[in-house]
């Protein structure tokens, strides 16, 4: 694991300190019902931060594997119920991730219902993290510096799944529809649909909005932008005029712990 130090540095010019990398790369965390277009907004947001290190990281891949009984009887398997998902494993990736170090996340097979091989994550600036459940836990949730909640009607998100889940993860119509009345939808209102109080922004009808995106894309720029600034800040040398006194830097120090 490859980890940027966390740096807390005397800010000679405002008498401050101003800590460094941990702050570094900011965490959006985007929940929304299964088929809002959590991945697709996600996706477009990456496709515009064009010289920036972004990358997407999925609630999915946290699946717990299964056992052999629980495959034989997946049709009782609640997959939208919290405890499906390796939540431990989850946030200290994605704490390890916000400290600014890489990371290996699982990856998850739909059709087979297990874990596949490991792959690498590196930290970057923007860390975008969508999920069903994805502000479920508040440890999870104070991680994050923005919270969007993807709101979109049932029936699209249901006709969506059907073309998804038919098409990528080999499954009949008739076993999306019982799945979603059996499980997806009281996981809904019972899970996700509660997290919309915790949102900053609601973003409505998904990959569609155009207007909604962009606004979220000014507003994630103008933060990072902010931050390369600070990163900037440290690397010009300060005006020796300007240094504290050493009493106000001790005085600053002792504050600070
Ligand atoms: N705005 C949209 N218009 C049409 N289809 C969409 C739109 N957004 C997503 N989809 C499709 O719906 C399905 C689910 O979208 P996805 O982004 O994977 O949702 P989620 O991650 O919330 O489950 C995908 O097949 C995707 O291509
Ligand atoms: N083996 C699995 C694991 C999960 N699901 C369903 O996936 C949905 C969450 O994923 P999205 O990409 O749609 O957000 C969730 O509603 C589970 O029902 C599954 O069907 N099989």
């Amino acid at each position: 694991m490859t980890s940027l130090p966390e740096q807390t540095i005397f800010d000679f010019s405002n008498e401050s300190f101003l800590t460094t990398k941990n702050d570094r790369t900011y965490l959006i965390g985007v929940c929304g019902g299964s088929g809002s277009g959590k991945t697709s907004v996600c996706k477009e947001i990456v496709r515009r931060m064009s010289n920036k290190q972004v990358s997407i990281i999925s609630q999915d891949w946290f699946y717990r594997p299964l056992t052999k009984k629980d495959k034989e009887n997946i049709e009782v398997y609640n997959f939208d119920d919290p405890k499906a998902l390796d939540n431990k494993l989850l946030l200290q990736t994605l704490k390890n991730l916000k400290a600014g170090s890489s990371v290996f996340c699982p990856d998850y097979d739909f059709v087979t219902h297990s874990r596949t091989k490991k792959k690498q994550l590196i930290s970057g600036d923007v860390i975008l993290f969508e999920g069903i459940m994805a502000f479920h836990s508040k440890e999870l949730r104070d991680l994050m510096d923005m919270k969007v909640f993807v709101d979109v009607d049932s029936d699209v998100r249901l006709a969506r799944r059907i073309v998804r889940d038919t098409n990528e993860r080999g499954r009949t119509i008739e076993s999306v529809i019982e799945q979603y009345f059996k499980f997806v939808k009281p996981g809904y209102d019972d899970f996700v649909a509660p997290m919309r109080k915790f949102a900053d922004v609601i973003l409505l009808r998904g990959s569609k909005n155009k207007v909604g995106i962009d606004l979220l894309f000014q507003r994630i720029k103008s933060e990072i932008d902010n931050r390369s600034n600070i990163d900037l800040k440290f690397n010009t040398k300060p005006n020796r005029l300007n240094y504290p006194s050493f009493e106000t830097f001790l005085e600053n120090l002792n504050k600070k712990k």
